[in-house]
Order: C-alpha cells, then sequence, then structure tokens
C-alpha cells in the first residue's frame, strides 16, 4: 500500500549569495516566482499528499497570496514560519509532523530554491526511502575535485568515481528523520549543511544516494538565474 507522503518546500532561506533585494525565492524567471516551480511539481504529483511550506518571518500572507492562491495550489496544508538556519526552517516543519503523530510517512524535504525537481526523481526517492528509510536525490560529480589546506595548497585529490553532488529532495521515513533531528537540535549542530547529515550522525541507518538529474540546480548565485531561465521557459512550454 502507498505510504502517506508529506513533501517540506524550503522558502525561508535569505538568498545572501544571490544579493538581490528580493530573496531570490521570490525572482521571477520566465514570468513566475521560483518557488512556483518547484511547489508545481510536488502539487502535480499523484505521490504527495500534502505539502508544508516553509517561509521567512512575516511572510506567511505574501506566500498565501503570491503563490498559493495566485497559482492554485491544492496540496499546501501550512505554511510554517522558518529559522535562523535550513535545519531550523527544516526543524520548524517536522514538529508539525510529530504534532500530527504522523509517524509511518515518508517525508520529502526539498528547497524552494531548486526549481526543477521532476516526477520521476520523486518516484525513485519514493521507492529507495520506503525500501531503506533515508535517500537524498544526486549526480556524480562532472570535475575533478581538490581538498585544500589554509593557503589554498590541493593536499588531496579524491577519487572522482566516489563523489556525487548531493540535491534535494531528501526522503525520509518520518519517524527516522524526527527522531535524527530531535537528537541533533539538542547537540552541537553547525555546519549542518543537509538532513542527510542528521541522520548519518545521529543514527545507524545509512543514507542512499538515489539519480537526481544535472537540471536539479539550486539557485545560489546571479549566473545560476541565467541558466535557471533556459529551463524554465522549457518547463513552461511543456506544461502549456
Ligand atoms: N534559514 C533558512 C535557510 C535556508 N532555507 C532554504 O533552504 C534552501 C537552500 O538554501 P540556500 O540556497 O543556501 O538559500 P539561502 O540560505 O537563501 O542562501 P544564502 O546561503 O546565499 O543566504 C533555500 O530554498 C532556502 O530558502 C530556509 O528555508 N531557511
Ligand atoms: C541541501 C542542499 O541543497 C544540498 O546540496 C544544500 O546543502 C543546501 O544549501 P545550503 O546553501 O548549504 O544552505
Amino acid at each position: 500500500m502507498k505510504k502517506k507522503c508529506i513533501a517540506i518546500i524550503l522558502a525561508a532561506g535569505q538568498g545572501t549569495r544571490m544579493g538581490t533585494k528580493t530573496r531570490k525565492q521570490y525572482l521571477k524567471i520566465a514570468g513566475k516566482p521560483i518557488l512556483y516551480y518547484a511547489v508545481e511539481v510536488f502539487d502535480k504529483s499523484e505521490l504527495i499528499d500534502e505539502i508544508i511550506l516553509v517561509t521567512g518571518a512575516g511572510e506567511i500572507e505574501y506566500v498565501r497570496e503570491t503563490i498559493v492562491q495566485e497559482y492554485g495550489f491544492e496540496k499546501i496544508s501550512r505554511i510554517v514560519e522558518g529559522g535562523k538556519e535550513r535545519y531550523d526552517s527544516v526543524w520548524n516543519a517536522l514538529k508539525t509532523i510529530e504534532q500530527s503523530e504522523e509517524d509511518d510517512a515518508i517525508v520529502f524535504i526539498h528547497d524552494g530554491a531548486r526549481p526543477f525537481p521532476d516526477e520521476q526523481i520523486l518516484e525513485r526517492t519514493y521507492e529507495e526511502a520506503v525500501k531503506k528509510g533515508a535517500c537524498v536525490a544526486g549526480m556524480p560529480v562532472k570535475d575533478t575535485i581538490k581538498i585544500v589546506d589554509k593557503n589554498r595548497a590541493a593536499t588531496e585529490t579524491p577519487d572522482r568515481r566516489t563523489l556525487w553532488i548531493v540535491q534535494t529532495p531528501q526522503v525520509f521515513q518520518s519517524r527516522l528523520i524526527i527522531e535524527a533531528y530531535r537528537k541533533m537540535m539538542r547537540s552541537p549542530h553547525e555546519n549542518v549543511t543537509d538532513d542527510a547529515m542528521a541522520v548519518e550522525r545521529m543514527t545507524g541507518n545509512p543514507v542512499f544516494l538515489v539519480e537526481g538529474s544535472y537540471e536539479n540546480i539550486k539557485v545560489t548565485t546571479p549566473e545560476d538565474l541565467k541558466i535557471a531561465e533556459i529551463f524554465a521557459a522549457s518547463r513552461n512550454k511543456i506544461s502549456r
């Protein structure tokens, strides 16, 4: 039987590296806000039952009007205020899942600044999370990676065949991710940049990599906007 699927879509970041006045999740690409694109994929997916949107302090009404009502999304059950760091925002959303006692659901955690996931990625990560409890979308790195010291001298060149870039969605059995976050939030947790790290550090459950896509980029710095514009235009053409 299909498990209940809850998506947490994160949009409470500051967009410091983008450096625009309007926070990057609300910048328009091909005529629509960046946040719209990811929400659309989850809202349309037959797998997903519910979406929790996480936004910045004081932005709940703005997001309700400009995203939820403007585009007629139907699965957004809650809009939650985020926190200072990405993990604070995730934890605020997970606490609402814990309160509603969804302990056998599958939780998809996705960056709102990552506009181009697709249905196949949701399906692949769902299957793996049901089987193994924890997985993340990712892709093999295309470049050679060097580890450098504080003088920027290369100290190591890891074997590229062992390296993947990590994306979202990061997908977990609800009990596992809530337990991992609860423990992590009680211990030192600086430099935690993804959800898998909570599971890796706080539980014995391995996290598996599942093929994402090279189109599933995170819009982080201004040059990403140019690439995103091209992908967004082609998505708009397909969904018309
Ligand atoms: N306190 C935070 C920080 C980040 N995010 C979200 O997490 C995702 C990934 O973060 P990133 O791309 O690094 O976004 P920002 O934190 O906004 O960017 P920056 O680090 O440049 O400030 C984004 O969708 C962002 O909105 C969030 O919900 N709450
Ligand atoms: C979770 C993540 O998207 C994986 O690549 C990423 O680590 C989050 O972005 P941040 O810039 O580290 O907050």
